[in-house]
């Protein structure tokens, strides 16, 4: 089963407008949907819809709307109760693909609270083949509460005499740069380049000054940061780049996996279905290319839906994309 853990959910708002957005103007919204987010939320709706054993952990009541809609979806999802309410990032849309997405700092978590989650989310990890730690920290926590989680995990695990399940982080900022530079290693990592490119920043590693955005196909200089930030300790570091698919870095195997050409509708939970993607293919032991296939394929599915809509498994079809594998044994 893989575990999900979204410390600062929220129920997301995409707004469509049909008319490019004027900034101070009052405008009419095409159409506006709402859908449980977060995202760790986003890789459980993505796993269990593609027919994946998957368990949602998160703080938020049973009442919230947000908890409400996403049990209705059939999610399963176990919470931790707060009396606040869960927060509503909102994504405004415009003819011609350009997003916008503003996210609300979340609801401050008590003491109390964090306790409860961790042991909530070390009391489920005894089943989990995978963790999934995912999305920012809302206020009130520790930026090295990720790695809290890790460190009490794998300490319940040796105390049971088990198996601590694989761990695949995906954050950024602080949260992330706290964990890889703690002394808790983990087995993968899913940043974008600008989030791979600020880690490595974080970590002491030259980047170049370039927007990463404009590297063009060549990915060399991607993957020569990310040898070096793989030296902390990391098993692999999955990078998404958008409509240039995706890398994996680790130390057996660089993979290279084209994006197919798509209209995309909204990239707002892209990167989390490409997670799900991998995890779902490592879930079902498929190698380093074979997971990677199917990330990528999730991906682009996720970005041709509305929304943060999640795909099917026949929406997100791997033997449509083109993977190349190139072995290596990385010294660590
Ligand atoms: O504010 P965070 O926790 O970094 O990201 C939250 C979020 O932007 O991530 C998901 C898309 O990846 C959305 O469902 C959600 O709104």
């Amino acid at each position: 089963m893989i575990v999900t853990v979204t410390l600062n959910p929220s129920f997301d708002r995409t707004i469509d407008l049909d008319v490019p957005l004027e900034r101070g103007q009052v405008q009419r919204a095409a159409r506006a949907v709402q859908e449980p987010g977060g995202k760790g939320v986003n890789v459980s709706r993505a796993l269990h819809t593609a027919g994946a054993d998957t368990l949602a952990l998160l703080p938020g009541a049973a009442t919230d709307p947000m908890i409400v809609a996403l049990r209705a979806d059939g999610i399963p999802t176990e919470t931790v109760p707060v009396s606040a309410a869960i927060r509503s990032n909102t994504t405004i849309t415009e003819p011609g693909g350009t997003t916008t997405k503003l996210n609300e700092p979340g609801a401050i978590l008590t003491a109390a609270t964090a306790t409860a989650l961790l042991d909530l989310i070390v009391s489920r990890s005894a089943d989990a083949t995978w963790l999934v730690l995912a999305g920012s920290l809302p206020p009130g926590l520790d930026t090295d509460f990720y790695a809290r989680i890790v460190r009490e995990v794998r300490t319940a695990a040796m105390r049971r005499g088990t198996t601590a399940p694989r761990i695949a982080v995906d954050s950024s900022g602080e949260p992330l740069a706290a964990l890889i530079a703690s002394d808790e290693s983990v087995d993968l990592i899913k940043p974008n380049a600008d989030e791979l490119f600020e880690l490595a920043t974080s970590l002491g590693i030259g980047v170049p000054a370039i927007d990463p955005e404009s590297l063009g196909p060549d990915d060399a200089v991607v993957i020569d940061i990310a040898d070096q930030v793989l030296a902390h300790g990391l098993g692999g570091i999955l990078i998404t780049l958008g409509s240039r698919g995706a890398v994996l870095a680790s130390t057996t195997d660089v993979v290279r996996a084209e994006a197919p050409r798509i209209i995309a509708r909204s990239t707002v939970g892209a990167g989390d279905c490409s997670l799900a993607g991998f995890l779902l293919a490592s879930e079902r032991g498929a190698d380093a290319a074979g997971c990677m296939a199917q990330a990528v394929a999730h991906g682009a599915a996720a970005a041709s839906l509305p929304g943060s809509r999640v795909p099917t498994l026949e929406q997100a079809n791997a033997d449509a994309i083109a993977v190349r594998r190139f072995p290596r044994a990385l010294a660590q």
